[in-house]
């Protein structure tokens, strides 16, 4: 069974083909600047170099009809044609209190997934975008929707609610949700087992630290805090977007300089974090590059970064009561030994103690970078969203 997985985004789109026989992925790429004259269409068959196409895409459903014309293509494809995709699978960035679980694309689902346009309008809009540009390209074909928020759903109301007057969230649903769950969920139960243990005698910290940033408190194999809120703006500061800040700040501003609610939103979420306190990047690569070239700004960022890392990380032992074992994933994560190094090494009150040759030595494996005294095992476990998305539609088609 061929499962086609797609992350859509307001100006994106990614998407993964996965032959579900062996869980190989076919064939991976993304469609970028949906809505304007020079689109870009980069798609990487297996095995194979990207091959990249500039276009005029104006929306989502041209978008789709691209990637289904690049899976058929003589030279580049690997479909002989559309119907060998038997079903999509989507990430849905917030599933609010509706969705606790994967489930198949219906009706209701589209309804309840537009209910919650209001709490997360930079996503959920695109991704009922791609659900459409789906059916109205591929009519017959089953689609599954994996949230985001879902694995979070397990938090207690004492990690969920805001200090808040109660109104808002009965009547507004104000809350904490938490995102990236299909990651935490993910590299949280490969930790577990890559240690042969069992989740639920586990105490773990993970931090999935790509663009956006979030860490959760993973407390017997379910979400038990998280870093991320109401939106994914909440908690560590990010490629560009800020992270926890007083919230006294935002009337403050809107007085001062009279700012829009949405040029406010847009100033934390794009042109916050990493990108700000730099002021040139908002990509680790580069922070890193900066800082060994001696660039002051580029090291504050990062120190900042890492900062609030270790102190989000510090809370969830203390909210845990403990901390068997601390994972590293996501782009940043997986990748850089510096921040990983800076992290653990001023973590030795938990009794950690990292193995600075392993840390150092580059891998896309599963892997243990502690030493062999460190009391808390600390790994570095890929991340690999898309891949639960396409396994669990596979299980909800077959079912
Ligand atoms: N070798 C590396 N060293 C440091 N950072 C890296 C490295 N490779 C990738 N990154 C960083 O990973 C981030 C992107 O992470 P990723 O998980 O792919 O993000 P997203 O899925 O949210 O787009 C970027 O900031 C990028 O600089
Ligand atoms: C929810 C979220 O922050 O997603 P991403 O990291 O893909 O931006
Ligand atoms: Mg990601």
């Amino acid at each position: 069974m061929k499962i086609l997985v797609i992350n859509a985004g307001s100006s994106s789109l990614k998407y993964q083909l996965y032959n579900m026989e062996n869980e190989s992925v076919l064939a991976k790429g993304r469609v970028e600047r949906i809505g304007f004259e020079s689109s870009i269409l980069a798609h990487e068959p297996e095995g194979k170099e990207e091959v990249t196409e500039v276009s005029e895409i104006l929306d989502h459903t041209t978008a789709i009809k691209k990637v289904v014309q690049m899976l058929i293509h003589k030279e580049h494809g690997i479909l002989s044609s559309i119907d060998e995709i038997e079903a999509v699978g989507h990430r849905v960035v917030h599933g609010g209190e509706s969705f606790s679980n994967s489930v198949i694309v219906t009706e209701e689902v589209k309804q309840e997934i537009k209910k919650l346009f209001d709490l997360a309008p930079l996503h959920n809009p695109a991704h009922i975008m791609g659900i459409q540009a789906v059916e109205s390209t591929m009519p017959d074909v089953p689609q599954a929707v994996v949230f985001d928020t879902a694995f979070h759903q397990t938090m207690p109301a004492s990690s969920y609610l805001y200090a808040i007057p109660k109104a808002l969230y009965n009547k507004y649903k104000i809350r904490r949700y938490g995102f990236h769950g299909t990651s935490h969920d993910y590299v949280s139960d490969r930790a577990a087992a890559f240690l042969d243990k069992k989740p639920e005698d586990l105490k773990i910290v993970t931090c999935h630290i790509g663009n956006g940033v979030s860490c959760t408190a993973v407390k017997h194999g379910e979400s038990f805090d998280t870093s991320m809120g109401m939106t994914p703006l909440e908690g560590l500061m990010m490629g560009t977007r800020s992270g926890d800040l007083d919230p006294a700040v935002v009337p403050y501003i809107m007085g001062k300089v009279d700012l829009r609610i949405s040029e406010v939103n847009s100033m934390l979420n794009k042109h916050s974090g990493l990108m700000a306190i730099s002021g040139d990047s908002s990509d680790m690569r580069e922070i890193e590059e900066g800082m060994d070239a001696g660039d002051t700004n580029a090291k504050l960022a990062f120190d900042m970064y890492e900062y609030r890392l270790r102190k989000y990380i510090g809370s969830y032992a203390a909210a845990m009561d403990g901390m068997d074992v601390l994972v590293f994933t996501a782009g940043v994560g997986e990748n850089s030994s510096t921040l990983r190094k800076r992290i653990c090494d001023q973590l030795t009150f938990f009794g950690i103690e990292l193995d600075d040759k392993i840390n150092e030595t580059r891998s896309k494996n599963e892997r243990r970078i502690s030493s062999s005294n460190s009391k808390v095992e600390v790994l570095v476990i890929p991340t690999n969203e898309e891949l639960v998305i396409a396994r669990d539609t596979y299980k909800l088609i077959n079912n």
